[in-house]
């Protein structure tokens, strides 16, 4: 199913989270909208890390939010473990949604100020039916498994928390409803450096102790590539590339997964020496306005490749080789370096 971009590596197993066609616009006045997300395909296979990867405002948490109906999509599918949340409603929605929770950027302002760090990480227990005796021991448990001491940190208030303890409150408080599929929508982004790293690892651990699948979204290519299995670039809300990570720097094809490559130095080296000197990248340049994405390939305005085919013609995502696609007409497997 490579044609409707779908990307699924092994084929013979069920994935957890499959998304269809996926639409996000936005409404601007009258006759506008923004086109957030046009049509996305993707697989998400039970363990694995999906990195979505792009730059600012080109649909990452669009996506991320529609996964979790937080809006619902405009249109298309998300089936989670078989079951379709878009046709869900309330009640239901919010059990299902329960298996799939998500991370935001800012965790500060993703937690209630008003409430304190017991309160916080019990919010959503109700769905399981753990109130009552062992909810206290289920929320130290949550703690200490995040590294946080509860006795420390129990009667607190996000302001009297830093960044990345206010972040480990939101993955414990996430953890307690026993998800298989964490959306983290670019969740070191806003920590120190010396933090990222730290928050990683948790997310990291929390993945095989309790058999996760995540979508990591960020605009940063080396954390996404350290921390992924398979790399989705999307560009302007479409798919440009997905391959596995451990391939990102040396056999990425994308004339816009090369540009980002180019942006990170240790990995612009890797990206030149295979690099011929017709797939060399353009400068940055401003995103088009997603108001009035181009016609054809969304990424021919910036492109060096481009041609008049890509203003008429929109590129069809295609297989390359092994759990490589690509969504561009002037790329194919013979430019993939075999090296
Ligand atoms: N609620 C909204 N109303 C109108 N436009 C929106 C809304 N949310 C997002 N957008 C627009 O949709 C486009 C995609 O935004 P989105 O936040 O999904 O991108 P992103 O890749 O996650 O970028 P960032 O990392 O900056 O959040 C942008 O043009 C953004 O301005």
């Amino acid at each position: 199913m490579a044609g409707s971009g779908t990307v699924h590596m092994r084929e013979s197993e069920q994935p957890v989270l499959s998304v269809r066609d996926l639409v996000v616009e936005f409404p601007v006045g009258r006759r506008q909208k923004v086109h957030a997300v046009s049509g996305l395909n993707l697989d998400l296979l039970a363990g694995e890390t999906l990195g979505i990867l792009g730059e600012s405002g080109c649909g990452k948490s669009s996506a991320g939010r529609a996964f979790m109906q937080m809006p619902p999509p405009t249109s298309g599918s998300v089936l989670l473990h078989g079951s379709e949340l878009t046709r869900l409603r309330s009640r239901e929605l919010r059990r299902a949604r329960a298996k799939m929770q998500m991370i935001m950027q800012d965790p500060v302002s993703s937690l209630n100020p008003r409430r304190r760090v017991r309160d916080l990480v019990a919010e959503g227990l109700s769905i399981w039916g753990h109130e009552g005796e062992d909810e206290d021991r289920l929320i130290r448990e949550a703690l200490h498994a995040v590294g946080l001491e509860p006795e420390v940190v129990w009667n607190r208030r996000p302001h009297e928390l830093s960044g990345g303890q206010c972040q480990r409150v939101c993955i414990a408080r996430a953890l307690m409803l026993k998800p298989s599929v964490l959306i983290c929508d670019e969740p070191v982004a806003s920590l120190d450096v010396s933090v990222q790293a730290q928050i990683l690892n948790l997310l990291e651990r929390s993945k095989r102790s309790h058999l996760l699948s995540l979508v990591f979204i960020a605009h940063d290519v080396a954390v996404v590539k350290n921390i992924s299995d398979r790399v989705m670039v999307l560009y302007l809300g479409k798919t440009c590339e997905v391959l596995p990570s451990a391939h990102l720097d040396t056999r990425a094809v994308h004339p816009y997964t090369r540009l980002l490559l180019a942006s990170v130095p240790e990995m612009s080296e890797i990206s030149e020496a295979t690099e011929s000197g017709s797939r060399q990248t353009q400068p940055a340049t401003e995103l088009p306005s997603p108001l009035d994405p181009p016609s054809g390939c969304r990424f021919r305005t910036r492109c060096p490749l481009a041609t008049d085919r890509c203003a008429a013609e929109e590129p069809v995502l295609r297989g390359l080789g092994p759990g490589h696609f690509v969504a561009c007409h002037h790329v194919d497997a013979a430019h993939v370096p075999t090296a």
